[in-house]
């Protein structure tokens, strides 16, 4: 048993981030034969969690995630940071790489509060405070009424539970992390959509940190990191942020990515969907997906997308 960790892993504190983090560490372990002891898991409060009562788009967007883990990583105190890449920003710091991306989980999305989406009652009230779920419904069930809700899962369970919201959504994967599987019913990817890069859990470190670099590669999927990387740079293309209605799927067989993508105005009304094939690792691809997308998109969508590259 090592008398000092071999490697410190910072993460959100919530119980969604720390399974996650719990699940870094497992893998590590088993990768390296190593015992628990060797990995360190250090909890750190992210800006994020501090601020519950607005959406995440008006505080600050997904920067909120990861302010704090970018500089207990930068200043040495951590050598890994554990995030759901989902919640990672597109562009990050030169400084800072990605290191791994774990064996990518469930991607669906699960409905909570009725059985399916034709069978929520006409003029229900569904909680998210996600633009891609708001919109994705909204463009199905123009009669269903958004209403805001934030929180960590079990928040935003009890909330439903409360009576806040008539149904909800929530990220297959985070509920099957948290042991919840039973919860909610599983939509068909093919036909809603997730957001890109959920259902991953991404490991970075600092990008000249070789000895960090070298002990993550063990644990990292080569296919999840290469449909993480096309998804991501699938959002560089478009300028995408968290306020950006955009949903996309990646399925990979033999070395080859097939991209769906579709971005939305944020009252569903308009829909742009398209979809590309191409060999993983292919940095191009996705961004002409991205260029196809934007070049149908009328105003309504585009004024909710930054600079595209
Ligand atoms: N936005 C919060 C968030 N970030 C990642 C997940 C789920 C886990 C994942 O996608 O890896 C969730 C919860 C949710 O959307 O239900």
């Amino acid at each position: 048993m090592p008398a000092q960790p071999l490697i410190r892993l910072g993460t959100r504190r919530s119980p969604l981030a720390m399974a996650q983090a719990h699940e870094a560490r497992a893998r590590l372990c088993a990768a390296h034969g190593w015992d628990e002891s060797a990995v360190e898991l250090v909890p750190v409060v992210a800006s994020g969690d501090r601020i519950q009562d607005r959406p995440l788009a008006e505080i600050g967007g997904k920067a909120l995630w990861t302010r704090e883990l970018d500089q207990w990583l930068v200043e040495g105190r951590i050598d890994g940071a554990v995030h759901s890449m989902k919640d990672v920003e597109t562009l990050r710091p030169e400084a800072i790489a990605i290191a791994a991306i774990l064996p990518r989980a469930d991607k669906a999305d699960r409905l909570l509060g009725a059985g399916s989406i034709a069978a929520i009652p006409a003029g229900a009230r569904i909680g998210t405070s996600a633009p891609r779920r708001a919109a994705q419904l909204l463009h199905l069930r123009p009669d269903l009424t958004v209403v805001g809700i934030r929180g960590n899962v079990a928040t935003r369970m009890a909330k439903l539970e409360a009576g806040e919201a008539d149904a909800t959504f929530l990220a297959a994967a985070g509920l099957d992390r948290l042991g919840e599987d039973a919860v909610g019913v599983r939509l068909d990817p093919e036909a809603w959509m997730p957001a890109p890069a959920q259902a991953a859990i991404g490991i970075e470190c600092r990008s000249d940190d070789a000895r960090a670099r070298d002990l993550l590669r063990a644990i990292d999927d080569a296919e999840s990191h290469a449909e993480i990387a096309a998804e991501r740079r699938l959002l560089e293309g478009l300028g995408g942020s968290c306020s950006s209605p955009i949903a996309a799927l990646s399925r990979t067989s033999e070395g080859r990515i097939a991209l769906s993508a579709a971005i939305f105005s944020p009252d569903g009304t308009v829909r742009i969907g398209d979809e590309s094939e191409f060999a993983a690792g292919d940095d191009e691809a996705p961004l002409a997906l991205a260029r196809a997308l934007l070049g149908r998109a009328p105003s309504e969508v585009t004024a909710h997308f930054g600079q595209p590259l």
